[in-house]
Formats: C-alpha cells, structure tokens, sequence
C-alpha cells in the first residue's frame, strides 16, 4: 500500500467510503490557531478534510510552545495561521491549508464569506469572538462546533440554526467588575490591588494620556461618596507630573522614586484626610520609601495577623505568607517566581522596573500595557500591587500568584485540548451527515470513572435575540443606498411600523425618521454590520439585514443596493413568558458614528421588551442620562474567575 493509501486506511474504514470521498471537497473554517486550534488542524487534515481556511490574528508566544506543537522556537513572533498551517500541511499531501493572519471580526469576514463554508469550528480563547462567530454562523446557516477548556475541564457545543439552541440561547457569565471605590480607595482583598495595578495605575503611567474622568463620572452617577470622588479626581491630575518624567531622559533616576511617593505616600496621605471613610475601616499606612531602603520601616501587619496576634499574642504568618518581612531561608520554594518578596525587595522591584518600562517609553514606544508575558510588565504589576497591599495591611502574593490572577489564569492542559479537538472532529462529522439526533453536547468532568459525559441538544429558545431573527442580505453602495430605501425595499409591500436598529444603536422609529434620508455610510452602517428591523407590536420576528456589497458587474444606473429575492419571511412571534436572554453588558456602551448626535444606544433585547417607556428614542437618552441601567435577565450570574474593570 502507497504511504499516502496507508495513511488514509484507517479513516476511510471508520467513515465509509462515501463520506470520506466527501471530505476531501469540504470546506471548512477554523477560527484560532492556539491550543485547541492547533490539535484540531492536525485533526481535521487527518481524518482527510482537504479545504480548510485556517484564521487567527495572533502570533506565536514563547510561552505557547508547551502545548501548541505545531510551534518550534524559531517561529516565536511568527504568525500563528501561517506556522500552523506550514507545519500541518505536510501531514496530509492532498490537503489545501489557506491560512488567513488577521481578526474575524473584521468586516471583510462578512455573512457572504461564512456562506462560502461547509462547517465551521471553534477553537477560540474569549467570548466576543464566540459570540460574533455564532451570530455569523447563524446569520449564514453554517454549522458550528464550538469548544473550549479551562484546565482539566472542557466542552463542545454543536450549533445548527433552527435546529439546536445557539451560542447565544443561554446567557453567559458576565465578567465580575469592581466599584471604582473599591479599586481606587478601599481595597481589602490582594485582587483589589493587582487591578489597580494593572488596570488604573499601568494605564495612568505608561498608557495613553486620556482623561480619567469619565470613569469617576460614572462612580459619582452611582452615588459613590462626593467627596472621595473629587479627592480621586485631584490625584488624576498630579499624574501628569509624573507621567513626564517617566518619559523625559533627565529625570530616569529620579522618576521611580517620584512615582513611589506620589501613589504610595501622598495619595494614601490625602485619602487619611477623609475621616469618615476609616471609621469602619482600617486606615492604610503610607509607605517611607528611604526607610524601606535602610531597612529600619516597620511594615504594618495584615488584618489577619493582627487579629491572630491579639488572641493569641503570637506573630503568626497567615497561609506561609508575610506581610513585607520575607521569612527565613529554610521553607521558602527555591523557583525564584515563588518565593514572597519583602516589602524592600517589592520596592527595589518597583524601582527597577519603572525604569525599564521608563527606558523603553524614552526608546520610543508609545504605551505599555500589562500582557502577563512580558516580564517588564509582570514585575511592575507584583511589585506595585504588593506595595499597596502592604500599605492596606493585606496579604502580599508571589509574582507566580500575581502571574495567574491578573491575567486570569487557568493552567492550559494540552491533554484537556487534545481530547477536546477530537470530540469536536466527531461532532462536526454528525452536522455534516446531518445525523442530527446524534448530536451532542459533550463535557470532561472531574470523575475518573466517567471522564465524559453527554448532555443532548436543546432546542432553540424561542426569545433568543440571536437565532430566532431572519437573517437576509442586502448588497449595496453604503455612500449612495439611504436607510429609508434599504428598509422599505426589504419590507416590501409590507407596511408593519417598525424600529431600526444597527447592534445597540436605534436608527430610526415609528416616531422617528431623521435618519431615513441619510446614507448608511454616514450613519456609520457599513459591510459586515447588521441592520435589525423589529416589529413596534412585537407580534413578527425581527429581520437582520446582513449588508454586503455591491458585485462589480453591478450596472452603474442601478439603483444603489441589491434586495433580497424572496424577501424575507419572518416568523410570528409566539410571546414569551420570560424576559429574552440577555446580551452580557458591554464595556463601552458608545460607539462612534461620524455625526451619532441623531443616534440612540440601548441593550438590542430592549427592543423586543417592547416596554412603552422605551418607545422614544428621547425618553431613552432620558433614561441613560438617569445612569438607569436596564437589566435584561435577573439570572446573571458573576463567576469568579473573570476579573474586568473598565
Ligand atoms: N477575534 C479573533 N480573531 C482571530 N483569532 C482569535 C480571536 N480571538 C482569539 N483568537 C485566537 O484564538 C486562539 C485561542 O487559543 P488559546 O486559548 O490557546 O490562547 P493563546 O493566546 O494561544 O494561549 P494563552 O491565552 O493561554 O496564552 C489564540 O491563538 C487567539 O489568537
Ligand atoms: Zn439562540
């Protein structure tokens, strides 16, 4: 038997002649090239699959390499797709890798280009990116397998519009976030002062020279104290000081230490001054940067050791951890990453990597922000939140511990990825037979008897604002086609009265039609976006219109935009009990648009809340204006492991 016979026996044994034949012409998109991607590549031109589009926007990390093998360390700093479609290529003769360097979200990946896949599947790292890929998936009637791990646990989710539930059928966790307070004044526990390290204070000394106080805006419009506020708000300010001699080549030597006394002793200095905050907590100590460097600063003790201490009157070190004072020789772990730092090694780390990150600002890079494998960064963000942690008398933690929190760490377990990619192949083959009593969601579980376990497939949720819409496209010229034209052409003869909506942006209302003159490109709406027309009475599905653009051979003295042929057909909407699941708030809830100032932003499920409160678009602002935050879904549930503060 010829190698390449030989290599493919196997395969076509378990899949049959016919389907492995089939394999061959299908085509398939894999988003992510990292730890799932990479045993999946080899998967997937293995079983024989010979059409395959391989996309991810990253390159290739050191730290990637102990379980990414198509990785060597000559390729560090190369493009993920390209290296892994270089390395697996030859694993298959016949196979064709297309690898593409770039993020799916761009616009290019339109609902056209997801039409030109057979299957398309997972192996992505975050939840936006799912979450775009589903709607996309959806949008196009393509399958979809989705995936991912979390150490030794993992799952995979075959998705098929109208016949499974989607990604989006079920809310996710939302990312915890902290009060602003608690970040910036009243941390009490070490996570508090590791984001306030890597989030605030990286971005106020080497991030960009922005104003910060939109975000104490917010705070003050939640009724955080007034008066802390404008004390947060003076602090901001003398950080100019500071950001410039970070910067200026004069003043390297000097600039860590200025840094040191501004956030480490004048900022707590003037947060002391608010008595009324430490009456039921305990006020933090300023640190002494010249005694801390003689060695003669007495480092105050942590809640817990001062509460063991007057029970019992012994000086005990909580969980193996000291507060500043590094313990003895013997007992401490030899890897460097490990070991707890005193309160003068945390400082001389501090000064040392103020001044790298210092040295490279002057070296002309223009910002610096925590990644948690860059070591410059890393160091940063140990020492400065372990300084603060001592100043708030609260257990200091290792780089290695500081490591895993900031940047959210779960181990990743190659074995947990490989197992995972395999299941994803045998998921993908059922959508592709369409066996779709087969399918199933699959987990690996903590039981060493039952590693596996199966859960069959939920049937779409009928308030999902995701699957459930009727997708159809229109391709057109968004600098000539009008938002008017676009939405009568596509309701046709139909004269529902209808809302418009572009993702959280309302476009126009029944009350409403500034905007039906203007061209989408001016509204900001453009190729890849969706516009979302949803019935006022709540009684048909709502349309998403995929805009595309217009063919070359399209005739000059057309009209600007091609309509869908048939129109499309929404469903009558059976009224849900229950409110629709929710999009997980957002980050940011602006968005530009050249001229937005005719433009209104609210949570696209409001939409089919159909609440008379939000009817008009000037009783909405109203309402944002209020800082009301309208929750869609009381069941969100905050999980622990996702830290976030914006
Ligand atoms: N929007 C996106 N477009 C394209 N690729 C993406 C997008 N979001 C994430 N990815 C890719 O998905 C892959 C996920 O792989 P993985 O979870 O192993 O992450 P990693 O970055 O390689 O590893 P780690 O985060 O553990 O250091 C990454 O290679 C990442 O670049
Ligand atoms: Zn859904």
């Amino acid at each position: 038997m010829s190698t390449a016979k030989a290599r493919s026996a196997h395969a076509k044994a378990i899949l049959g002649p016919e389907l492995h034949a089939r394999l061959a012409s299908t085509k398939i998109l894999l988003v992510g090239a990292g730890g799932i991607g990479c045993e999946l590549l080899k998967n997937v031109v293995l079983t024989g699959f010979g059409e395959i589009t391989l996309l991810d926007l990253d390159t290739i990390d050191l730290s990637n390499l102990n379980r990414q093998f198509l990785f060597r360390k000559k390729d560090v700093k190369q493009s993920k797709a390209l290296v892994a479609a270089q390395s697996a290529a030859p694993f298959n003769p016949d196979v064709r890798i297309k690898p593409i360097h770039a993020n799916i979200k761009e616009p290019e990946f339109d609902v056209q280009w997801f039409r030109g896949f057979d299957i398309v599947l997972n192996a992505l790292d975050n939840l936006d990116a799912r979450r775009h890929v589903n709607k996309m998936c959806m949008a196009a009637q393509v399958p979809l397998v989705e995936s991912g791990t979390a150490g030794y646990l993992g799952q995979v989710q075959p998705l098929m519009k109208d016949v499974t539930e989607c990604f989006d059928c079920v809310p996710k966790p939302t990312p915890k976030t902290f009060p602003v307070c608690t970040i910036r004044s009243t941390p009490s526990q070490p996570i508090h002062c590791i984001v306030w390290s890597k989030t605030y204070l990286m971005g106020q000394l080497f991030g960009e020279d922005e104003d910060a106080g939109s975000e104490l805006d917010d705070a003050e419009k939640q009724g955080e104290n007034a008066q802390e506020i404008a004390t947060l708000r003076k602090e901001a300010l003398a950080f100019q000081a500071v950001r410039q001699a970070l910067r200026s080549p004069n003043s390297k030597d000097a600039a860590a230490k200025m840094v040191f006394q501004k956030i480490f002793d004048s900022d707590i200095r003037n947060l002391l001054v608010m008595s009324d905050m430490w009456r039921t907590r305990t006020p933090p100590t300023p640190l002494d940067f010249d005694k801390i460097v003689e060695g003669s600063s007495d480092p105050p003790k942590t809640h817990s050791e001062a509460m063991h201490t007057s029970v019992n009157g012994s000086d005990p070190m909580p969980n193996g951890q000291t507060n500043g004072k590094a313990p003895s020789g013997k007992g401490q772990p030899s890897l460097k990453d490990q070991r707890t730092l005193s309160l003068k090694d945390n400082l001389l780390l501090f000064v040392s990597s103020t001044e790298r990150l210092a040295a490279r600002l002057q070296a002309g890079e223009e910002t610096i922000s925590f990644d948690k494998d860059d070591d410059d960064t890393l160091d940063f963000v140990t020492a400065a939140s372990n300084l603060r942690s001592t100043a708030y008398g609260i257990q200091v933690k290792t780089r290695w511990e500081v490591k895993e929190m900031a940047g959210n760490i779960i181990p990743a377990i190659a074995t947990t990825n490989a197992i995972i990619a395999g299941l994803i192949v045998l998921q993908a083959l059922h959508l592709l037979r369409r066996s779709y009593d087969k399918l199933r969601n699959v987990y690996i579980q903590f039981k060493p008897a039952v590693p596996l376990s199966t859960v069959n497939l939920s049937p779409p949720n009928p308030a999902c604002g995701i699957c459930r819409d009727t997708y159809t496209s229109v391709l057109c010229d968004p600098s000539r086609a009008t938002l008017g034209d676009v939405v009568k052409g596509v309701l046709g003869d139909d004269d529902r009265e209808v809302s418009v909506y572009e993702d959280k942006r309302v476009l126009s209302d029944p009350d409403w039609d500034d905007n039906n003159d203007r061209t989408l490109e001016s509204l900001n709406v453009t190729r890849g976006n969706f516009l979302s027309i949803v019935d006022e009475e709540g009684e048909w599905g709502t349309i998403s219109v995929a805009i595309g653009l217009l063919p070359e051979s399209h005739p000059a003295g057309a009209p600007p935009f091609v309509l869908p042929d048939p129109p499309p057909q929404p469903s009558r909407k059976e009224k849900p009990n229950l409110p629709p699941p929710s999009t997980p708030p957002r980050a940011s809830l602006k968005r530009s648009a050249p001229d937005d100032s005719d433009i209104v932003e609210s949570e696209p499920s409001a939409k089919r809340m159909k609440a008379d409160v939000l009817a008009s678009p000037s009783k909405k602002r109203r309402l944002e204006e209020d800082g009301l935050v309208l929750m869609d879904s009381a069941t969100d549930v905050l999980d622990d492991n996702v830290i976030e503060i914006d």
